[in-house]
């Protein structure tokens, strides 16, 4: 599923209408998708009120709700704000009518099983004026099921913001493809299951959520002639006396996601406390007062900072490592304010909203609402990639494109995860050639480990070193859907996805 900004929707119309593919046209289109997700869900004794506003979003629900009752649906199309006001819209009502049907009065003591909201779209200009606040506030009274056109009216289509009269919706049909705003805070608890419709218009976003089948589709193959090198020697920077488990929460993840080899770099009180729960690693006793020479030569990859406080040391060292041509992980202590030099292999950022704040000079306050937006600045300015982590892990690369994952729960809101998560980056980046995929793959299939863990052990109890055991299962559901030819096993997102 793709995703648009507001900007970039108008454009794509204005591109569209150049060449013939009018308003009306994708209004049309809009409807009689939105007809096609809905009808599935509904049945013939439904009673259903379309609620359509003044502007194009309500043009959608004057299109579906001509399609409900074309098809023998008990549908109402009401207009609670008055007749619609574009030409679209109003063209669109008149062909309503053609066909002997009539708009019906908005009556509130009338009950309905859906409630199709069309009151406002990406047009949207917050706070909800007073009159609309009002009906908004009486759909979310009903018991009757909500099914949102495009957004659910309240929220804003590119930022996390939300009016406190928000329609709480239960399905939302995003037209051509998602918004941001249905996955950012606190904009997205009101979207419920959310699904893309298509509206005949070309996808061009740089932007999409990375899903199942992406993941399987890029899996690399592991099988024929192969050996230990095939699959890289990894490089660790992590762990001191005081956080030992830092590395090896990581180790093992880089070691359960397919690295060859591990070599990990850590203060001598450390190695004795890891060495016994990843005995398949090397050690390197860590002086980072030494530089490490040819790293790009002996290592496919490195990953620098759990378990490691920040100081000058360790910066002087991460300068030293990114004059080296082998691409970086950076995370937890190794995170900071700093420039990068200009190079050919990629560095790995993963900071989590804190860090990220701390980072970037932006209030964490602000990142919830407009973090796909500012990952992507900061990505495109410092020619990095950066995995900013928390619900909705957004991944922006220095070209200006990008992925959100959706896999993945509160369960990892957790001490450690972000440390397997590293070690699992670290390996994919030794193992794979595209670096997108090997972000993504990383973090979807993590998600995917602890919506595995939820479903079977509740919300509370994940803890990290458990974690790497679901690897195993969720690796190898996905090999074996990837040999079945593309055939998903439903372990996250398909065409549609909802947060729980
Ligand atoms: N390519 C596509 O995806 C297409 C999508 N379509 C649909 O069009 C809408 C966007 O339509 P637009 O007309 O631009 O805007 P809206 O319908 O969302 O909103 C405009 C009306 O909303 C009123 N408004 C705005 N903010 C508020 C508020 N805070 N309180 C009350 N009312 C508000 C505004 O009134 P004004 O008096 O302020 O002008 C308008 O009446 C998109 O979401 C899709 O659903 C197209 O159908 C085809 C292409
Ligand atoms: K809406």
């Amino acid at each position: 599923m793709q995703i648009y900004t507001s900007k970039e929707i108008k454009e794509a119309d204005a591109n569209a209408a150049s060449f013939g593919m009018d308003t009306f046209t994708l209004m049309e289109n809009a409807g009689s998708g939105l007809y096609r997700a809905l009808a599935p869900l509904l049945s013939k004794r439904d009673t259903i009120a379309v609620l359509s506003g003044k502007g194009n979003n309500g043009g959608d629900g004057i299109v579906l709700a001509r399609y409900l009752k074309l098809n023998g649906y008990k549908a109402d199309l009401i207009f609670p704000l008055g007749p619609p006001q574009t030409k679209e819209a109003a063209q669109h009502f008149s062909y309503f009518q053609s066909c002997g049907f009539e708009a019906a009065p908005f009556d509130r003591e009338k009950h309905y099983d859906w409630i199709a909201d069309g009151l406002l779209g990406v047009g949207t200009r917050l706070p909800l004026r007073d009159d609309l606040a009002e009906v908004t506030d009486w759909i979310n009274t009903r018991k009757a099921k909500v099914a949102a056109i495009d957004v659910p009216t309240g929220v804003a289509g590119d930022t996390g913001d939300a009016d406190p009269h928000t329609i709480h919706a239960d399905y939302t049909f995003s037209l051509h493809g998602l918004k941001p705003s249905s996955l950012l805070f606190p904009s997205s608890t009101y979207f419920g299951e959310t699904k893309a419709v298509g509206i005949g218009l070309p996808h061009t976003s740089k932007w999409k959520v990375w899903s199942e089948e992406d993941v399987i589709r890029s899996l690399p193959e592991r099988s024929g002639n192969v050996h230990k090198g095939t699959f890289g020697t990894g490089l660790l920077v992590a762990g001191s006396d005081d956080m030992p488990g830092s590395a090896a929460l990581a180790a093992i993840g880089a070691m359960r996601m397919g690295i060859g080899k591990l070599s990990v770099f850590t203060e001598s009180g450390a190695r004795n406390v890891i060495a016994t729960l990843v005995p398949e690693a090397t050690y390197l006793k860590r002086d980072f007062s030494k530089r490490l020479n040819d790293l790009g030569q002996k290592f496919a990859g490195v990953a620098i900072g759990p378990g490691i406080e920040p100081d000058e040391q360790l910066e002087s060292f991460i300068h030293g490592v990114l004059k080296e041509p082998l691409p970086v992980v950076l995370d937890a202590g190794a995170l900071h304010k700093r420039a990068y030099p200009k190079r050919t292999a990629p560095v790995v950022l993963t900071p989590h909203p804190g860090e990220f704040s701390r980072m970037a000079g932006i209030p964490t306050g602000q990142i919830a609402s407009d973090r796909l937006r500012l990952a992507s600045a900061y990505a495109q300015e410092h020619g990095v990639i950066v995995v900013l982590k928390g619900q909705y892990t957004v991944m922006a690369f220095p070209d200006g494109s990008g992925y959100v994952n959706t896999t993945g729960n509160s369960s990892l809101a957790k001490g450690g995860s972000g440390d397997t998560l590293t070690g699992m980056l670290l390996a994919n980046i030794c193992t794979y050639a595209n670096i997108k995929e090997a972000v993504a793959n990383a973090v979807y299939i993590h998600g995917a480990c602890a919506d595995l863990w939820i479903r079977e052990n509740g919300s509370a109890t994940l803890t990290a070193h458990e974690f790497s055991r679901l690897l195993p299962k969720v690796m190898h559901q996905l090999e074996t859907a990837a040999k079945d030819a593309g055939k998903a096993p439903g372990l996250g997102n398909g065409d549609r996805f909802i947060k729980r």
